[in-house]
C-alpha cells in the first residue's frame, strides 16, 4: 500500500514544551488508525502538523508526497478535517455552511445533498439555521465539511464524543466506506472500546513521543499481557489441571494464561467437551494494552 501520510523525526517545540518528539511513522491508504493517548499527549499537535496550519520544529511532514504547510494547494483540498469542537456560524443553515466550506475549499458543490444524505441529515435539516441543531446533527455537518472534496486523507478528532450509539454505529459505517475506497482515516480518540474492532493500527503516544505503534495483534504480541480462560464444568464443582485455577463466586474457574502455552491450555480443557458446560477466552483489550505500554514508559 502506497503511503500517504510520511513524518520522520517531526518534532515540534513551543518554548519548553517539547509537544511532538521525533515523530516517525507512515500512513497508508485504506488504513484506518487510532490515535490515541491521554491529554496533552501531542495528538492535536500532530493532526496540525498532518494539516500543514504548523510546521515542525525538526524533521519532516509529507501528505501525498508534499509538505502540506507550503506545498501544493491541491494537497490540502485532499485532507478532510474534523475538530474537536465544531463551531459553526449559528444564523447560517447546514446547506449554507457547506457551501462555505466548499468555496474555502474550492470544491464543487453539485453533490451536496448525497454528501447530507451520506453523514444521515435530512434535506429538511439542511435547509434549517444550524442554531436549531443537536450536538449529533452539529457533529454530521461537521463530517459532511471534512467530507467534501472526496478526501484521501481524514483527520477526526475525538469524532465520536457527544454522540449517542446509534450515531456512532453510523458515523462507523460510514468510515468502513470510506477505508473500502481507499481513504485514510485518523481517528484521535479516548474512547478505547469502541476503537478496539474498527481501527486497523493503534498509535499511542505519552508526552509527545510514539510508545507504540502496530495492529492490535502486534501490540499483544508486544505486551505478552496474558489471556483470561473461563470455564463454567458441566458437574458444577471439580476441579482442572494445567494452569493455576481460581473460582470466582459464579462458580467458574478462571486462570490468566501466557500466550505461548494459551493453545496447549485450552487443548488440555477441551479435550473432554462433555466436561464442559461453558467456555469464555479473553484477549487483553485496548485498554489493558494502553495501560501496560503507559506503565512501561513510568518505569523507564
Ligand atoms: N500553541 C501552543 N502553545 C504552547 N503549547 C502548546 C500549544 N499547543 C499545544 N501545546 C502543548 O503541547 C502539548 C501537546 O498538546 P496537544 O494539544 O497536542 O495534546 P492532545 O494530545 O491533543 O491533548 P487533548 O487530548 O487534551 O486534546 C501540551 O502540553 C500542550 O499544552
Amino acid at each position: 500500500m502506497t503511503a500517504t501520510v510520511e513524518l520522520t523525526g517531526a518534532s515540534k517545540r513551543y518554548g519548553k514544551i517539547e509537544a511532538t518528539k521525533d515523530m516517525s511513522f507512515a500512513l497508508k491508504a485504506g488504513e484506518t488508525i487510532a490515535l490515541v493517548g491521554h491529554n496533552g499527549a501531542g495528538k492535536t499537535t500532530l493532526i496540525k502538523l498532518m494539516l500543514g496550519l504548523i510546521r515542525p520544529t525538526t524533521g519532516s511532514v509529507k501528505v501525498l508526497g508534499e509538505d502540506p504547510a507550503t506545498g501544493d494547494f491541491a494537497v490540502r483540498q485532499r485532507l478532510g478535517y474534523l475538530p474537536e469542537s465544531v463551531s459553526f456560524h449559528m444564523t447560517l443553515t447546514g446547506r449554507e455552511t457547506l457551501a462555505f466550506y466548499a468555496r474555502l475549499k474550492r470544491v464543487a458543490v453539485s453533490h451536496m445533498d448525497m454528501l447530507f444524505e451520506r453523514v444521515g441529515l435530512a434535506p429538511e435539516a439542511a435547509n434549517r439555521p444550524v442554531r436549531t441543531y443537536s450536538k449529533g446533527m452539529r457533529q454530521r455537518l461537521g463530517l459532511a465539511q471534512a467530507l467534501l472534496g472526496e478526501p484521501r486523507i481524514l483527520l477526526l478528532d475525538e469524532p465520536t464524543s457527544g454522540l449517542d450509539p446509534a450515531l456512532r454505529r453510523n458515523f462507523y459505517d460510514l468510515i468502513t466506506e470510506l477505508r473500502g475506497g481507499g481513504t485514510t482515516v485518523l481517528l484521535s480518540s479516548h474512547a478505547l472500546t469502541e476503537l478496539e474492532d474498527r481501527a486497523d493500527r493503534v498509535i499511542i503516544v505519552n508526552r509527545g513521543a510514539k510508545i507504540a505503534d502496530g495492529t492490535l495483534d502486534e501490540l499483544r504480541k508486544l505486551a505478552r499481557l496474558p489471556t483470561r480462560i473461563s470455564v463454567r464444568l458441566a458437574n458444577g464443582g471439580g476441579s482442572l489441571e494445567g494452569a493455576s485455577w481460581s473460582r470466582t463466586a459464579e462458580g467458574r474457574l478462571e486462570a490468566n494464561v501466557a500466550p505461548e502455552d494459551k493453545i496447549a491450555l485450552l487443548r488440555e480443557v477441551t479435550g473432554d467437551p462433555s466436561m464442559l458446560a461453558d467456555l469464555a477466552i479473553t484477549e487483553p483489550t485496548l485498554d489493558d494494552l494502553y495501560a501496560h505500554f503507559l506503565n512501561g514508559q513510568k518505569t523507564q
